[in-house]
């Protein structure tokens, strides 16, 4: 581990200073595109309009021969493309490919001036995110780069989410961490064949009524996620970081998909990945508060004036910390609603109604 005087240093001599505290910055979902694919480039200009992250993916769902071809698609797009306020980042090949050498060299010395983070896979421990550390820094000084590139890291291995917190904390490059349900399924030798949800077999039983051991017994499907995505959420609070739910794969099931994303909101992720056009709304509308919650939130703040004490409204008691949890709530309206007029109006008329 690198002394606390050093942390902040940059890792090679000419690169950017590394940074202190990780942008605020809309990215409710992280849209996956294969830039190889001509049909999903040519909708890279349009879904910069209405996405808060663009990610070119070169790793997994890439096929093995057109890697190079994804590489080389994701320069030129990013040379092309007016992204305006979105946000560039890409998910290189993983560390024990042939490939992710050859991404990192390109892509940062080619397009790291558009680039903002850069997803790692499949990441094991704070080792691997040294490694990145190290070589970005070098990347970045050979092309001259003025801002550090971030760094997001994906928790599917077993290995990752028992170092989830030495990973979160490994880098001040560190931006964020999203769960990667299906590799860690895999490597937890999981009996599921899923990309992320639930799965009708994981559920509690209501207990018997009688002797009769069938009749009436309801069952409650449970999360398979949630410790996952619990600890995630800690390990990445605790050293001031981003979490995201992953993928959900089941694109035909936008119900399911709108579920899954709010657990990961009210349980702390910022945001989640969409795989498909149809779920960009979806996140949209989950990783945003509600108008009525913000409302609800402006209002408990205002009672409670200085914030300490305790006050009833409506039937509720309110105090230091429920006036907490209503500032996170306003203060990611407020950053939402600073680059969404939709949404600030949303917000201004529910908190009018409220008041009235
Ligand atoms: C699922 C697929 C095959 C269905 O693709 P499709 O063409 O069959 O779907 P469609 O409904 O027919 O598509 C309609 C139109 O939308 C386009 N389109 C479709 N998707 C996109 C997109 N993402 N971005 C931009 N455009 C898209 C598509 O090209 C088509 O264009 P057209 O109208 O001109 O013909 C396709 O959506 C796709 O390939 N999505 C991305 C998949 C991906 O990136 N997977 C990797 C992330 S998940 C993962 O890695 C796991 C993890 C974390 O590692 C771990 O848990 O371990
Ligand atoms: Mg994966």
């Amino acid at each position: 581990m690198r002394s606390p005087k050093d942390f902040f240093a940059p890792l090679a001599v000419g690169a950017p200073q590394p940074p202190r505290q990780i942008p605020v910055r809309p990215s409710r979902m992280i849209h996956f595109f294969d830039p190889g694919n001509e049909k999903m480039a040519a909708k890279v200009p349009d879904l910069a309009k209405k996405t808060d992250v663009l990610l070119g993916n070169l790793e997994d769902a890439v096929r093995a021969d057109r890697k190079e071809a994804a590489r080389a698609g994701l320069v030129s797009i990013a040379k092309a493309t007016d992204f305006g306020r979105t946000q560039l980042w890409t998910r290189v090949n993983s560390l024990d490919s042939p490939w992710v050498l050859d991404d990192l060299i390109t892509l940062v010395t080619e397009i790291g001036d558009k680039l903002d983070v850069i997803m790692v896979p499949k990441v094991e421990g704070a080792q691997d995110i040294h490694y990145v550390d190290r070589l970005l820094a070098q990347l970045e000084a050979r092309a001259g780069l003025t801002k550090p590139l971030l760094v997001h890291a994906i928790l599917e291995t077993a290995s990752g989410v028992a170092n989830v917190e030495e990973i979160a904390g490994a880098s001040p490059r560190m931006q964020g961490i999203s769960l990667g349900p299906a590799d860690l399924a895999a490597s937890r030798r999981m009996k599921t064949t899923r990309v992320g949800g639930g799965h009708p077999g994981y559920l509690v039983r209501t207990d018997p009524i009688g002797e009769d051991l069938t009749e009436g017994r309801t069952t409650y499907q449970q999360d398979l996620w949630h410790y996952t995505v619990a600890r995630m959420v800690d390990a990445c609070a605790m050293n001031g970081i981003l979490p995201y739910y992953g993928p959900f794969g089941d694109i035909r099931d936008v119900v399911a998909c709108e579920d899954q994303f709010r657990n990961a909101f009210l349980l702390g992720c910022v945001g989640a990945w969409s795989l498909h056009p149809v779920q960009i709304d979806i996140a949209k509308k989950v990783f945003s508060p509600s108008p009525a919650d913000v409302a609800w939130a402006r209002r408990v703040i205002a009672e409670m004036g200085d914030g300490t004490g305790a006050v009833m409204i409506d039937g509720k008691m309110q105090d230091d910390a429920s006036v907490k949890q209503c500032r996170v709530v306003v203060e990611l309206a407020d950053e939402l609603a600073a680059t969404d007029p939709e949404l600030a109006a949303a917000y201004d008329a529910a908190t009018k109604e409220i008041q009235s």
